[in-house]
């Protein structure tokens, strides 16, 4: 099911969407933080989705509890480092982590270049051991305004060698794009990659928005571009990668059942589009599992899941020699 002949990558994973519930437990232990449950079992639940949420921002307060134990600096270095353990354990190649450092900074007072220097430092500790490759993407939460965005920004750019691109997360509906042209023209001053949330909780507009505004050349989600056939055109024209993440789609209501969902739409019309599982921890996923469900219940066959495969390789904020050489590494294992 998987192609063991072509990377296997996961571009869209939010690493403070990918807490393991033990971790939660154990730094919240260590740091004296009241949870809101007595056992592993019972915790699972405040972090877990069950069934599915009402919409977007009900899901999000998935999220919270796993920022919340973030008490110091050596606890985001084990959260990064263990993103990258467990990316390596799903049999993944390569895949880009995303993180908000404000989010992950705000319950504990921590600095937020901090963050970002400790998410660095994890990771690079965690490529020493695995054999898996990592670029960062680094998170304005939009829930947040304009001024936590802008010392999110900031964090980021003071490490800009380190970060690959820069994207826009949290409430699309109540945060539209464009109140952060500013912010993204600076992202394009310093010459990293855009890749944008959109189309998920708002309509088509708000992808126009993100590719014309902010200078998007990927879509997190995009799911209601299907509504837009000019949009839908326009995708498959200018190659603007969709990361689509089809379980945690169900997961936020976006869509009522993978049989509805418009991912093949998105093929058929020749739009560049991957598998990416978003928030794994929080969906209790990996990437295996979207491909599996894609089969089973969107009908695929294998030659139309390495075609997405292969998509998300293409799709990769990653040089054409360094693609290269992750195809050529795989075909030599
Ligand atoms: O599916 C999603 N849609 C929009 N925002 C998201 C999603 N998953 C997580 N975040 C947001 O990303 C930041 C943490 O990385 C937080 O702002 C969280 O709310
Ligand atoms: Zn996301």
């Amino acid at each position: 099911m998987i192609d063991k002949t072509i990377p296997l990558v996961d571009l869209h994973r939010h690493l403070d969407g990918n807490v393991n519930v033990k971790t939660i437990w154990e730094l919240g232990h260590q740091h004296g933080i009241q949870l809101p449950a007595n056992s592993l079992e019972e915790l699972a639940p405040f972090v877990q989705i069950q069934g599915k949420e009402n919409n977007l921002v009900d899901f999000l307060k998935k999220l919270d509890w796993m920022v919340a134990v973030l008490a110091d600096l050596d606890a985001v270095k084990r959260v990064a480092y263990e993103n990258v353990i467990d990316a390596a354990s799903q049999g993944l190649d390569y895949a880009e982590l995303r993180f908000s450092p404000y989010y992950m900074a705000m319950n504990h007072n921590l600095p937020i270049e901090g963050v970002v220097e400790a998410v660095i430092d994890g990771v690079r500790a965690g490529v020493k051991e695995r054999d898996i490759q990592i670029n960062l993407i680094g998170i304005m939460s939009r829930s947040f305004g304009q001024e936590k965005c802008r010392l999110e920004l900031e964090g980021i750019l003071a490490h800009h060698d380190s970060i690959v691109a820069m994207d826009l997360a949290g409430d699309e509906l109540g945060f539209p794009g464009d109140l952060f042209t500013e912010h993204f023209k600076r992202v394009r001053d310093a010459g990293l990659h855009i890749t944008a949330h959109a189309g998920e909780a708002a309509g088509a507009e708000s992808m126009w928005q993100a590719i014309n505004v902010l200078g998007a050349t990927r879509i997190g989600h995009g799911v209601n571009a299907i509504h837009d056939p000019k949009l839908m055109e326009y995708l498959a024209k200018h190659r603007i990668g969709i990361e689509s993440c089809p379980t945690s789609n169900l997961h936020t209501s976006t869509v009522k059942d993978y049989d509805v969902h418009p991912l093949r739409k998105f093929m058929d019309a020749g739009v560049l589009i991957g598998l990416n599982t978003d928030d794994p921890g929080v969906s209790a996923i990996d990437i295996a599992h979207e491909y599996r469900v894609v089969k089973s219940e969107m009908g695929f066959s294998d030659s139309q899941l390495a075609t997405l495969q292969r998509n998300g390789v293409e799709m990769a904020f990653m040089s054409d020699s360094d693609r290269k050489a992750l195809y050529a590494k795989k075909l030599s294992k």
